[in-house]
């Protein structure tokens, strides 16, 4: 065993730092040379065939953790070093990678005593761990010098969610790999409906550095609304979050793997790559919308506001769940078979030009580093307005072409905010939904709409990438509304176009969005569903503001 120094060497190669020769834990003939660089770890099997096809090189930015043992009741003096990489690999059936657990580990035998085997065996583990946790900071531009103690998660698993296979899957994958990356975490199994609400609310939140879920969107929604309804929950928001997918639309876990840039993914796939994501522990900031409604309790969503045609179709496809996402085909056949308009009011608060913001991965930080962080800074992006409101500063008054709202501008003086007294950020932009709206609002008149959805993060389920643009805390209320007139075939495909983020791109002269941060809608039919993270919230007028960055979650 020979320990280097990590000093660039002519061929711009990082050097190797450590150097070893092992056998393999699985195969006690096989001698393989293992080096270690900052970025790689290398492992040639010492055999007589080409050297390149017994050579793996496994980058250390995909590794979630290493473990040094003996084997207990052992006599012998050899240690163990495992090491676990999830790498991107190529699929063969299908296009795109996806994540694959790879496992190395080998056996130290150099010395005759025990205890200094399992020495070295640990001074390897420390090195891996400390490279692999250096690439993430390198990666995401920061550069943290010190590890905090081991972090302590809560993992809410929903057993009823999706196919009713969450158990299942966390034992399958996620135990393995949080074991893996050596994170403690105590498994909670819901039992009813608004069971994690309650806990949260209740928690102790100083015995937890994480919180979080393995189920659908629905179950981090009563995590962040009972984080919200405390008296501490300016604190208790910043508990970073973490989201596994279990459910059957998965929109927030698909939108954070969207987020790390690798290519799409669904079912056990996207679990992995969440898993891997979570042991990573890399801290984001994301917004969170504050939701008006006429006469129930503020209520606090991270996803989206849905009314019309979307909304029909999440809520009556729910007695399809146990089919998994197909409910999602089924119910939109449904749905179009017997397409219907919704009367109604919109009107919203244009983003301003600065909302955006290009900076995310420098409000990133290591979760077990700091996960009390100051707020965003500024935004940067320009915001690129729908087409049809490009000219909303000239003709308030008059009706446009027919992808416009009939826009008109009113005078209110009022400055009451439509914040109560109860916990949670003041919502400065919303006024009480009896009161007209502030001048600077775009007002809507009375139409007929198809649908309305408002999101904030790029994915309505797992193949529905419906804000293609739209990022973990850019501040930004993604509005999109269909008006009546659109024929069913159109929007068959714009729904098909969604799948891979197109529909933007079709052109359809129905389609509309638009990037705002607040939005009043007023319904005029009598009967209807509105939904708030896919959940079903009193029908009537509702109102919503973004709040920057308010929460915390762990994402790539
Ligand atoms: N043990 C349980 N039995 C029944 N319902 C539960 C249980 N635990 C949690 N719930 C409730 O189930 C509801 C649905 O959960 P969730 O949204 O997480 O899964 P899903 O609906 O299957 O997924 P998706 O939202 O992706 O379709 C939540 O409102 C939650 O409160």
């Amino acid at each position: 065993m020979d320990e280097r120094r990590a000093e660039p060497d002519s061929t711009g190669r990082s050097p190797v730092a450590l150097y070893g020769e092992f056998t393999l834990a699985g195969n006690r003939k096989v001698r393989c040379a293992v080096s270690l660089t900052e970025t790689e770890l290398t492992v040639q099997r010492l055999t007589s065939a080409p050297a390149e096809r017994n050579k793996a090189v496994l980058r250390l930015r995909d590794c979630v953790g290493c473990r040094a043992y003996r084997e207990h009741a052992s006599a012998e003096p050899a240690a163990y070093l495992s090491v676990y990489f999830y790498p991107l690999r190529r699929r063969w059936v299908s296009s795109g990678a996806a994540r694959q657990r790879v496992e190395q580990s080998f056996r130290l035998t150099a010395l005759q005593d025990p205890g200094a085997n399992l020495e070295e065996a640990e001074k390897w583990a420390r090195a891996v761990r400390e490279r692999s946790a250096q690439q993430q900071y390198l990666r995401d531009g920061l550069l943290m010098s010190e590890l905090c103690r081991p972090f302590r998660m809560m993992l809410l698993v929903n057993p009823q969610s999706g196919k009713g296979q969450a158990l299942a899957l966390y034992n399958n994958h996620i135990q393995r790999m949080l074991n893996e990356a050596g994170v403690p975490h105590t498994l909670v199994i819901t039992e009813r409906q608004n069971h994690a609400r309650e806990l949260v609310r209740e928690a102790d939140l100083s015995q937890w550095d994480a919180l979080v879920i393995m189920s659908g969107d629905g179950l981090l929604y009563e995590v962040i609304n009972g984080l919200l309804e405390r008296p501490d929950w300016e604190d208790a928001i910043r508990t970073p979050l973490g989201v596994l997918p279990g459910g059957s639309g998965n929109a927030l876990a698909a939108s954070i793997h969207h987020y790390s840039g690798a290519s799409p993914v669904s079912g056990e796939e996207l679990l992995v790559s969440c898993g891997f994501l979570l042991c990573k522990g890399l801290v984001s900031r994301m917004d969170l919308v504050s939701i008006h409604l006429s006469s129930s309790p503020r209520l606090f969503s991270f996803l989206s506001l849905a009314w019309g045609f979307i909304a029909d179709v999440d809520i009556e496809s729910e007695k399809y769940r146990h089919i998994g996402a197909v409910r999602f085909t089924i119910g939109t056949l449904v749905r179009l078979a017997s397409l219907r308009v919704y009367r109604g009011k919109l009107s919203y608060l244009p983003a301003a030009e600065d909302s955006t913001n290009k900076g995310d991965l420098r409000n990133n930080m290591m979760l077990r580093c700091n996960n009390q962080a100051s707020p965003s800074g500024p935004a940067s992006l320009p915001c690129r307005p729908s087409r049809d409101f490009s000219h909303q500063n000239t003709s308030y008054n008059s009706c446009h072409s027919n992808n416009s709202l009939n826009v008109r501008r009113t005078e209110c003086t009022s400055s009451r905010s439509a914040t109560n007294a109860l916990p949670g950020p003041t919502d400065s932009l919303l006024l009480p939904l009896d009161q007209p709206l502030p001048s600077d609002w775009v007002v809507g008149q009375e139409e007929d709409f198809v649908l309305m959805l408002a999101m904030y993060q790029s994915h309505l389920a797992e193949d529905l990438l419906a804000a293609p643009d739209a990022t973990l805390d850019d501040g930004i209320i993604h509005l999109f509304y269909i008006k009546a007139g659109i024929s069913r075939i159109a929007l068959l495909r714009l729904l098909l176009a969604m799948e891979k983020g197109a529909h933007l791109a079709t052109n359809c002269q129905h389609l509309v969005h638009t990037k705002v941060r607040a939005l009043r809608l007023e319904p005029c039919s009598p009967k209807g569903i509105i939904t708030v993270d896919g959940e079903v919230v009193q029908y009537g007028p509702v109102q919503a503001e973004v709040h920057r960055g308010l929460a915390r979650l762990i994402s790539g």
